[in-house]
């Protein structure tokens, strides 16, 4: 038999990039809501008197594009960060599928990662009109999840708000010669400010500059506040290199934290909720990403009073059992809204992506 082919982590994390994964993941939601993918339920071994679980997920895909046999094996540790190791730690087996010899072992570490993200990202994308403009971004949590999920969403959707100030000569606020417009995702605000009240007039800015600002759109709340912080400073730092100068901060209360965002995303192990109902705006999108055995981030009001898709009907009947049993709808996968035969929710109404994974 021919040796195993075995991929390392830092070789998968070459590779991938956004918009690849984003579309790869999905195709493979459509897959999965059009029954081509075989996804069956996955196992998940708890280990007595810890939080520690490991999860097996097979799967099984056959398209006119490609065929795959493989199974996902997944460790989470929540307490691994005080060994400087991931909570989620993956590798992924492909076998031959019409001998079954096993062909290659890959890292799922990363590919987890940028899978979660990417998965959020589609459902964010499918679930909301398509000419919603974001502004606000809040993310719960200060993990691996919630670092990669602020990279893809800025990705996908740049949340910052930039604001303009014109500077003039004199003072003049008539509110009818102020032009606002928007371009793409972003919101252009041309504010006129007069010149004499303007700081940076020893800066040598002229009267008709274009002044930048750029509003602090992203949102980080954590339970350990400092951890928040210093992701802020990392994705801040990241978003300087890459010349885009994004503002990321950190917050010590969760309602100011996502009480003006257009989009939430969670992303802890908590287990008990943590987002309530009546701190949300109107018109909210969450995705809600932990997942354990007793993970628990969303009130009971706030799944009861949204519409809640999610990603693999059948494994979530049967991992959140609880949910159902508590009155909570689940309408449907996001395949079918990908793929046409499910209409995305209106506008206007809370919206939640019920993350499990894959
Ligand atoms: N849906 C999916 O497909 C996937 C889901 N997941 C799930 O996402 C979650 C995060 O994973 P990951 O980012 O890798 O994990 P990390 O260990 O990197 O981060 C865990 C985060 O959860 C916070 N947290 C833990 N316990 C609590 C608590 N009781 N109350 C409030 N916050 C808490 C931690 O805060 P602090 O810094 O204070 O410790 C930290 O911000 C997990 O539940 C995991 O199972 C992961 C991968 C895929
Ligand atoms: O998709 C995945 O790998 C996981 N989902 C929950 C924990 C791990």
């Amino acid at each position: 038999m021919a040796a195993i082919k075995q991929i390392t982590r830092e070789a998968i994390a070459k590779i991938l990039d956004w918009n690849s994964v984003i579309s790869a993941v999905e195709e493979a939601m459509v897959n999965v809501s059009e029954r081509r993918a075989v996804q069956n339920l996955r196992s998940i071994t708890a280990i007595p008197k810890t939080d520690n679980i490991l999860f097996a997920m097979p799967g099984y895909l056959n398209t006119d594009k490609s065929t795959a046999l493989g199974c996902k094996l997944v460790t989470l540790f929540p307490n691994n960060a005080q060994r400087n190791l991931p909570s989620i730690l993956a590798n992924i087996l492909l076998f031959n599928e019409n001998t079954g010899v096993l062909e290659v072992i890959m890292d799922g570490t990363e590919i987890t990662a940028w899978r979660t993200a990417a998965a959020s990202v589609a459902a964010t994308k499918y679930m909301r009109d398509v000419n919603s403009q974001y502004k606000t971004l809040a993310i719960v949590g200060a993990g691996t999840q919630a670092k990669i999920h602020a990279i893809a969403f800025q990705h996908q959707f740049k949340f910052v708000k930039v604001s303009y100030n014109i500077i003039w000569d004199f003072i003049t606020l008539a509110s009818n010669s102020c032009s606002s417009s928007s371009s793409g995702d972003e919101e252009l605000v041309i504010n006129m400010v007069p010149i004499s009240t303007n700081s940076t007039r020893k800066n040598k800015r002229h009267a008709g500059d274009i002044v930048p600002n750029y509003s602090e759109e992203v949102h980080i709340w954590n339970r350990t506040y400092k951890k928040g912080e210093i992701l802020c400073e990392e994705l801040h730092r990241q978003s300087k290199i890459q010349g885009t100068t994004k503002e990321y901060t950190p917050f010590q209360n969760l309602e100011e934290c996502i009480k003006d965002a257009d989009v939430i995303i969670t992303t802890t192990s908590s287990p008990i909720p943590l987002v309530q109902y009546k701190w949300l705006k109107p018109g909210v999108h969450i995705n809600a990403v932990g997942v354990g055995e007793a993970v628990m981030e969303l009130d009971e009001e706030t799944y009861k009073s949204s519409v809640v898709f999610i990603d693999h009907l059948a494994g979530v009947e049967h991992e959140l059992r609880h949910l159902a049993e508590k009155g909570v709808v689940f309408q449907g996968e996001i395949g079918s809204i990908i793929n046409g035969t499910t209409p995305r929710p209106s506008s206007g109404q809370i919206t939640i992506f019920q993350s499990l994974g894959t």
